[in-house]
């Protein structure tokens, strides 16, 4: 199978090296073309525009930071749009809104062409490991198509139904993931504060009710205040933004995440949006100034 894969970031750059491994044949573009390099030594071709990939390629995987960059890769000079038409797949696996993902889909309609939007779950080593949770919605004749690509990326995929039903999960399930960090890192200072050992408060989270892979990966790196990004600060604000908005269209309160964003906020005020998004700890730590 032949696809096109745009945006080789953290995860764009694991997912299509998996495919490269998998004997897929990929052809890569990144807005910074010299992070195509890497992926030249491992077999991919190379197209100078995200209109050179879809023409080339019957399926082009899209995996871009935002909204803005999401929308950009598609309808700006060069873009998917360009070469979109009948019997040509755009897969767009970025964290974005359903308005974003539903504007993209209806263009893409309009000119002949199928979308599906796939966000997933899973970070920087579950990319690299074909462990992603691959959360789908669009035409399902796609979706069944692409089945072979995301068996490699993924270890289970979801289709979930109509377009922006991806999108929502997926912010649900990162508003949850955001606001569990802070709790946790709030929990860390309140330790430390109070007296007790950080490390024995990671013991009996392991072992409790609590325990979870999130936890047990981030605690000792908080710790040592090291923050190699695997998910990037700036990334996660943005998704906790989405998923406030996603809250107030349904007027759904949600003071848990409302709180939360704040603190991501501030951590990014702090400079830290391209550390890793656990580095939120650094912005709780940061005492409030006195009134
Ligand atoms: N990292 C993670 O753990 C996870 C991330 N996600 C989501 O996946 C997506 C990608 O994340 P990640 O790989 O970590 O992000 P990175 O910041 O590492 O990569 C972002 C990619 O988007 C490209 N980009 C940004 N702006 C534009 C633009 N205006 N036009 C074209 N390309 C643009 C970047 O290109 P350039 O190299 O030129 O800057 C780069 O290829 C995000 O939506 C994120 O929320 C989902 C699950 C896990
Ligand atoms: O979106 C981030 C993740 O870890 O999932």
């Amino acid at each position: 199978m032949e696809v096109g894969f745009l945006g080789l970031g953290i995860m764009g750059k694991a997912m299509s090296l998996n495919l490269l491994r998998h004997g897929f044949k990929v052809t890569v573009w990144n807005r910074t073309l010299s992070k195509c390099d890497e992926l030249l030594e491992h077999g991919a071709s190379v197209g100078s525009t995200p209109a050179e990939v879809v023409k080339k390629c019957k399926y082009t995987i899209g995996m871009l930071s935002d909204p803005s960059a999401a929308l950009a890769v598609v309808f700006d000079k060069d873009g998917v749009l360009e070469q979109i038409g009948e019997g040509k797949c755009y897969i767009d696996m970025s964290t974005v809104d359903a308005d974003t993902s539903s504007k993209i889909s209806e263009e893409i309609t309009k000119k002949g062409g199928y979308f599906l939007e796939a966000p997933v779950s899973g970070s920087k080593k579950p990319a690299e490991d074909g462990q992603l949770v691959i959360l789908a919605a669009g035409e399902k004749t796609l979706y069944d198509e692409i089945i072979p690509a995301f068996d490699v990326m993924g270890k289970k995929s979801f289709f979930l139904g109509e377009i922006g039903n991806g999108a929502k999960m997926k912010l649900v399930v990162n508003m949850i993931m955001g606001s569990m960090l802070n709790a946790f890192s709030e929990g860390l200072v309140l330790a430390d504060k109070s007296g007790l050992s950080q490390q024995t408060l990671l013991d009996v989270l392991d072992l409790g009710a609590m325990a979870n892979p999130m936890f047990k990966m981030k605690g000792p790196t908080m710790l040592m205040s090291s923050y190699p990004p695997a998910f990037p600060l700036k990334h996660q604000q943005k998704d906790m933004r989405l998923a406030l908005a996603l809250g107030d269209e349904n007027a759904v309160s949600m003071p848990v995440a409302a709180a939360a964003n704040e603190a991501f906020k501030k951590a990014r005020s702090l400079g830290l949006g391209d550390n890793d998004f656990s580095a939120v700890y650094e912005a709780i730590k940061v005492p409030e100034p006195s009134p």
